[in-house]
């Protein structure tokens, strides 16, 4: 697919990753004429909806398998000698054209990790401002934004999230029709951007419809290597296509390549652990310690089933349809294994996901060289802290229960059992929420950026993607992505 826009010599600003927040701030940057603005797309472009790849649009599969010509595939480490690999979102669109359509927004108490201008007061507004909610209207709601949130009808349910909810609520686990109302919990559907079948994310919501403006250049199948200072103050870009190496001249430059690429490229770019950066001969620019530290995402234990009976589901039937939460647990009925999700992932089982969403683990993003073309490692730390193994040992217990009772039980046979902590490593996963990586906070010893997405430490530099979010959020990141992106843009 051919790059959308010519070679740009220089910009106003540029925008680092077409993804969930790229997409956003791109199309909302651009709306000033004044303004010229480019985006460096690291994956392949399209320069209009009629060009959208079609396997893109299917809600009903994630297409992040092997083979996928979306993702950038990571090796990573996801407890002491478990090792595993994720996927990240290497298209226009980012990891939000290829992702579940699981959009929630992040609970209240969640913003008591944030500093105090980022409360959910403050927050609601943009929040509002990114859907149109096909279900509820209110002062929680949005009903003219340009992503569309529904929930999937009771007449819509696969067999495993009817039978789900039946055991949940008659375990005692309260209605929880709209998880996007403040104080959310229990059993109910989830709330999805998926319009008849189809992903809209905030590439085909804020870009995409845009592309023709001529203040906005989209420069897809190029990759930033390093941003460039004079001294600490943002000069340009280098930037990678399979043919040459080039720069970008610039003052600005919004890093929104995601949590593990944004850290990434600013310890590349000699904005990291000064003592790390030394350690591979990159020039230290900035000692920030926390880029790439202490981040969070959601370990997820996976506990297979088999169906008693054939069970059908159809192409437009979403991968989650309900869940159960309940302090800091996420129950997830899939209504297909991974195997069948995921194309090119080979067979699996059908599955029930018990997920921690408040978990202690941290985990760490650092070089492995300063060869940009070498991927760094990723350490999730998952299940290292004592509580989250208690916590996810209890959750499992329940999990099973639910699925020794009635209705569950008439559909599905569990696999036996035998609880522990090798049992949990042994299934282990994680959900793709990674957060946190370069944390934005108040105090400059313990983040990467400040109140108003800017670096620490260094002039025209920011970053906006899910590396900011302090803590990952205790629901899935996405919507809260997109409301930061937004919000973002007013100052920017
Ligand atoms: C398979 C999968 C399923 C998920 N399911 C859900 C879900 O159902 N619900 C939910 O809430 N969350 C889900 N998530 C998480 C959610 O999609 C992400 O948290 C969110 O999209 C991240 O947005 P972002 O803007 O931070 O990064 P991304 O959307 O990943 O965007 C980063 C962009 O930057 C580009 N890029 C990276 N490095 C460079 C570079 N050096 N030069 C140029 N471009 C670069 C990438 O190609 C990409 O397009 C899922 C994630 C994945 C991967």
């Amino acid at each position: 697919m051919a790059a959308v826009g010519g070679f740009p010599e220089s910009a106003d600003v540029v925008v680092v990753g077409a993804g969930s927040c790229g997409s956003v701030l791109a199309g909302r940057l651009s709306e000033d004429p004044e303004r010229n603005v480019v985006v460096v797309e690291s994956g392949p472009g399209h320069r209009g909806p009629e060009e959208f790849p079609p396997d893109l649009n299917d809600a009903g599969v994630l297409p992040v398998g092997p083979n996928s010509r979306w993702t950038w595939p990571y090796p990573v480490e996801l407890t002491s000698g478990r090792s595993g690999w994720i996927a990240r979102g290497r298209v226009l669109g980012g990891s939000g054209a290829v992702n579940g359509g699981y959009f929630v927004r992040a609970q209240v108490e969640d913003f008591g990790d944030w500093p105090a201008s980022w409360s959910y007061e403050q927050v609601l507004p943009f929040y509002r401002a990114i859907e149109t909610d096909w279900d509820f209207t209110g002062q929680w709601h949005g009903t003219d934004g340009p992503i569309p949130v529904r929930r999937e009808p009771l007449e819509a349910w696969h067999p495993i999230s009817s039978a789900f909810a039946d055991v949940a609520h008659a375990a005692g686990h309260p209605d929880d029709p709209d998880k996007n109302a403040p104080g959310s919990k229990g059993i109910g559907p989830v709330p999805l951007n998926i319009r008849d079948g189809v992903r809209v994310g905030p590439a085909s919501a804020y870009l995409i419809p845009n592309l023709d403006r001529p203040n906005l250049t989209v420069r897809s199948d190029t990759t930033v290597t390093r941003v460039l200072f004079s001294g600490t103050r943002v000069t340009g870009l280098e930037v990678s296509t399979t043919s040459e190496v080039r720069m970008i001249r610039t003052s600005e430059v919004v890093l929104t390549a995601g949590a593990v690429a944004t850290p990434h490229l600013l310890m590349l770019s000699g904005i990291g652990d000064a003592d790390h950066l030394s350690a591979l001969g990159i020039p230290v620019v900035a000692d920030l310690p926390e880029v790439g530290a202490e981040f969070t995402d959601h370990p997820e234990i996976v506990v297979p089933y088999r169906y008693r009976r054939p069970v059908t589901r159809t192409r437009r039937t979403p991968a989650l349809q309900v869940t159960l939460n309940t302090g800091a647990i996420e129950m997830r009925p899939y209504t297909a294994s991974f195997g069948d999700l995921i194309p090119g992932a080979g067979a699996g089982k059908p599955c029930l996901g018990v997920v921690l969403m408040r978990p202690h683990s941290r985990g760490e993003i650092r070089l492995l060289s300063a060869d940009p073309g070498d991927v760094p490692r990723v350490s999730y730390r998952y299940l290292e802290s004592a509580d989250d193994r208690r916590t996810l040992r209890d959750a499992v217990s329940h999990a099973e229960e639910l699925m020794h009772a009635g209705p569950m039980s008439r559909l599905l046979e569990p696999e036996p059992i035998e609880l522990s902590d090798q049992w949990l490593a042994d299934h282990l996963g994680t959900s793709l929420h990674l957060s946190g990586s370069c944390r934005m906070g108040v105090n400059e010893d313990e983040s990467v950026v400040d109140e108003r997405c800017r670096v620490h430490g260094v002039d025209g530099l920011f970053v906006v993607d899910t590396s900011i979010l302090p803590t990952v959020p205790s629901r899935g990141p996405h919507a809260t992505a997109v409301m930061v992106a937004l919000r973002a843009s007013t100052f920017l």
